[in-house]
């Protein structure tokens, strides 16, 4: 048989059968004289779709087509393929859709429609699509529908729109295990229904940090070829209450001051994150307060490392097989939900406090909050950034963008940890009777030193780009 691609005849192409997207029989057409277009007896001719690898992680589909002059044998080749592509068992095939319309550029349902339908239809994948019609839909639609008929569902919009999504899917097969997620210790269920990210929001870092770049046609590919990437999430509770779910940012103090300002400005769309970053850091707040962690001692590797994590990393690989049993021994020995003697406790006047499940790399930080962090290994990178002089600061963001080490500066720390507590000073200020009535009636900053940049009010957490409700939390 003969082959060639894009009206080009070509030579060899190596294609694995994991990476065949669909295969069809072509209808070749030929011009005949009356200058109409009628279809051709002969030759015969199949086109196959397959994965392209770009550049820079991307991914496009690509196409050859094959000609021959015996009809049987051609038959023999496209039923050959399309057994191969049965085979491959980690496809799915029926995949429920929330498309936000709203989220990023506002560009979801057409990004849906133009560059991801017509792909999910070549590979045989059947669609529910639900448009969202109001935030929590698509969380709350998760508990009513039949999800196990699904073989995934597909998120398009950006990190809030996949969060809403995972709560949905975590919190409705707990629902249906009878496992009360209110219970900071209740072993959570694990969900083997995979979410699949179609990126069209504003940062869109957990589709940047697991496939390496934000590209729907790039997604869409990976979502029909059945690959998967484990990710770690973080429960967030207080005073045995669940919160929320995290997978990519906790952050207090500066994350938490740009959300809390650029969720007033959600009508600018993306840009929104510049104003506010930008008016964040001239307003240089700082925060006091008591960080309680404990170090995950059974993790190979450190935030310092200089390799990243990719898919099939050895580190996650390993910390997936520690047996569960030894796990269980550790929280025992080590006495560690009654603050054993692991736990180490850090006060301090801080300017961040960034907890990352993953490095949070995304286009406007191209290797994320913590480079050498874990999708998968079970442990969060701790970052602490205490109270510094606006020079410092800007010289450690500037670092958010380039190739120096984020974590060498004095001001700067950082720890792979298993859980932690935070507690503002208000709090423990509050909570030990201490009361400085002064503080809480006069305003939100400190008017005896204008200048001192101490913020008498709480920050608030940002949580995967949504803001928790308590300031005070515990996480594992
Ligand atoms: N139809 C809707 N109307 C209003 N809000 C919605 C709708 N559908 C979803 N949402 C909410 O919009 C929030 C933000 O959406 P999304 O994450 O898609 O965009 P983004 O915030 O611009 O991007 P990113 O999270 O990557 O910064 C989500 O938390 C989701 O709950
Ligand atoms: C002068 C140079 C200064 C450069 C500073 C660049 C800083 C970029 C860091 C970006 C880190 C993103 C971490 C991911 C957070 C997401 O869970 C969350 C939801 O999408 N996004 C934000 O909170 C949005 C956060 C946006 C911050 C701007
Ligand atoms: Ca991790």
């Amino acid at each position: 048989m003969t082959g060639g691609g894009a009206g080009r005849v070509m030579g060899n192409c190596f294609v694995p059968a994991s990476e065949i997207i669909a295969v069809e029989e072509t209808e070749i057409e030929k011009q005949c004289s009356s200058g109409k277009w009628q279809k051709m007896a002969k030759p015969h001719a199949f086109t196959v779709y397959y994965v392209k690898r770009a550049q820079k992680h991307r991914w496009q589909c690509n196409e050859v087509t094959f000609w021959c002059v015996d009809e049987q044998l051609c038959n023999q080749w496209i039923q050959a393929l399309k057994e191969l592509l049965e085979l491959q068992k980690s496809r799915p095939k029926q995949l429920l859709v929330y498309i936000n319309p709203y989220g990023g550029k506002q560009q979801g349902k057409r990004i849906y429609e133009q560059k991801v339908a017509p792909l999910f239809s070549l590979a045989s994948i059947s669609t529910d699509v639900v448009i969202t019609e109001h935030a929590n839909h698509a969380k709350d639609n998760l508990f009513e529908v039949n999800i196990y008929k699904y073989d995934g569902i597909v998120c398009v919009g950006g990190d809030g729109m996949f969060s809403e999504v995972m709560h949905g899917l975590i919190g409705r097969i707990q629902k249906d295990s009878g496992i009360d997620q209110n219970n900071p210790k209740a072993p959570l269920v694990q969900c083997n229904i995979r979410i699949g990210i179609i990126p069209a929001g504003s940062t869109d870092c957990v589709c940047y940090a697991t496939v390496g770049v934000t590209d729907p046609v790039t997604s869409a590919l990976h979502i029909i070829v059945g690959d998967s990437q484990p990710l770690d999430v973080s429960s967030i509770h207080h005073n045995n209450t669940f919160l929320k779910y995290s997978v990519s940012l906790l952050g207090y103090g500066f994350y938490g001051d740009i959300l809390k300002d650029s969720e007033k400005k959600r009508w600018m769309g993306t840009i929104r994150y510049d104003f506010s970053g930008f008016k964040t850091f001239l307003s240089h707040h700082y925060y006091e307060g008591t960080v309680s962690f404990l170090p995950a001692k059974h993790t190979l590797g450190s935030p310092r490392d200089k390799k990243r994590c990719r898919t099939g990393c050895y580190i996650c690989r390993q910390s997936k097989q520690q047996p569960e049993e030894q796990q269980k021994n550790y929280g025992l020995e080590h006495n560690e939900d009654e603050g054993g003697d692991d736990w180490k406790v850090i006060k301090g006047k801080f300017l961040a406090i960034n907890a990352v499940n993953m490095s949070c790399a995304c286009p406007r930080s191209p290797k994320g909050l913590s480079p050498a962090a874990h999708l998968a290994d079970g442990s969060i990178d701790l970052i602490l950034v205490r109270k510094c002089s606006r020079f410092n600061f800007l010289r450690y963001l500037v670092r958010h963008t380039n190739q120096d080490d984020q974590f060498d500066f004095t001001f700067v720390e950082v720890y792979r940890i298993k859980k932690f507590q935070f507690t503002s000073k208000h709090l423990e200020d509050s909570d030990s009777g201490v009361k400085d009535v002064g503080k809480k009636r006069f305003g939100q900053f400190c008017r005896d030193h204008p200048a001192c940049c101490c913020n008498l009010s709480n920050s608030i957490w940002n949580c995967d780009g949504e803001t928790l409700d308590s300031s005070a939390i515990e996480v594992r």
